[in-house]
């Protein structure tokens, strides 16, 4: 398949990241490209800054951490140029993210899908009614089981898996063109993380959605994504599609990364691409 630049929703072009605070580049030089309906995974271990780059991409760096140097371009723009209005248009509505700690990014002391509903109300200007109704669609779509029983709970109600789909129903809700998952699955067990790999694959099949998947785990990042970054203090030392870094692995790193996931038999994602398999390696 051949990619045109209209294809391409997100291109970072040597990214550095500093912190004006300690003086120091944290992120140094990553370059990517993410095509619409592709999947690009970001792996690495604590503090390899994974993260950093993500909230570069959504706008959310802290003051005192800018990006020095390279290009963010979101949707053919550069992301510099963006006003902090334009950025609170582009998040939610272009892109969305959702988290390692999905009950902190909720409000305990509303429905859950009240708080779904109300996105939909301020963002969409959907009357109560119809933002309901598209709520327990997204709540369907996400495979809540009893949609119009969870719309009414509350998060303590909730158990880890449940509460991350709320949080991708919530994130999906404005039907983004780039979805972040930033350790989305890491607090799960690997059943549940399992199940809800499986959702955001079959969320990328239905609607055409771009993905960032960000794990310090490969065997995570090896299931869904097409193409591969392998982050170590800050810099990209490798990058490639998923199957040549999993069968060729040119870094130490990584080839350190995949000899830590040997006793789990990563090699089967060699084999069998996501949507075609069971998920039964617990
Ligand atoms: N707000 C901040 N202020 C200063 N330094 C920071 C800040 N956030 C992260 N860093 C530093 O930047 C580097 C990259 O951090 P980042 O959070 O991006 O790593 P990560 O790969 O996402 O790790 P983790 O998997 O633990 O989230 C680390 O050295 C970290 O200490």
């Amino acid at each position: 398949m051949t990619t045109t630049h209209d294809d391409i929703v997100l291109e970072l072009s040597g990214v550095t990241l500093h912190n004006d605070l300690g003086d120091e580049e944290l992120v140094h030089g990553v370059s990517f490209s993410l095509r619409r309906g592709g999947v690009i995974g970001i792996v690495g271990e604590s503090g390899s800054g994974k993260s950093l780059t993500c909230r570069a991409i959504l706008g959310l760096l802290p003051q005192y951490l800018e990006v020095s140097g390279g290009r963010i371009e979101l949707f053919g723009r550069d992301a510099a140029s963006l006003t902090p209005k334009e950025w609170t248009q582009v998040r939610g509505t272009r892109i969305s993210a959702v988290f390692q700690d999905p009950a902190s990014y909720l409000n305990p002391s509303i429905r859950v899908g009240k708080q779904v509903q109300e996105v939909l109300r301020v963002k969409r200007g959907l009357g109560r009614r119809e933002a309901k109704a598209r709520t327990l669609e997204l709540f369907d779509a996400v495979q809540l089981r009893d949609p119009a029983y969870v719309y009414q709970q509350y998060t303590h109600e909730l158990s880890g898996g449940m509460l991350q789909r709320v949080l991708i129903a919530s994130a999906i809700a404005l039907e983004p063109d780039i979805l972040i998952a930033d350790e989305a699955t890491t607090a799960l067990d690997v059943t549940v993380q399992a199940e809800i790999l499986e959702l955001l694959a079959s969320l990328k099949e239905s609607t055409g959605l771009s993905l960032i998947v960000v794990s310090h785990d490969l065997a995570v990042v090896a299931q869904l994504c097409d193409e591969v970054l392998v982050m170590k203090d800050g810099s990209v030392v490798e990058h490639g599609v998923t199957r040549d870094i999993l069968e060729n692995p040119q870094h130490e790193y990584s080839r350190l990364l995949i000899s830590e996931h040997e006793q789990y038999g990563l090699e089967r994602y060699l084999v069998e691409p996501i949507g075609e398999r069971e998920f039964d390696y617990v």
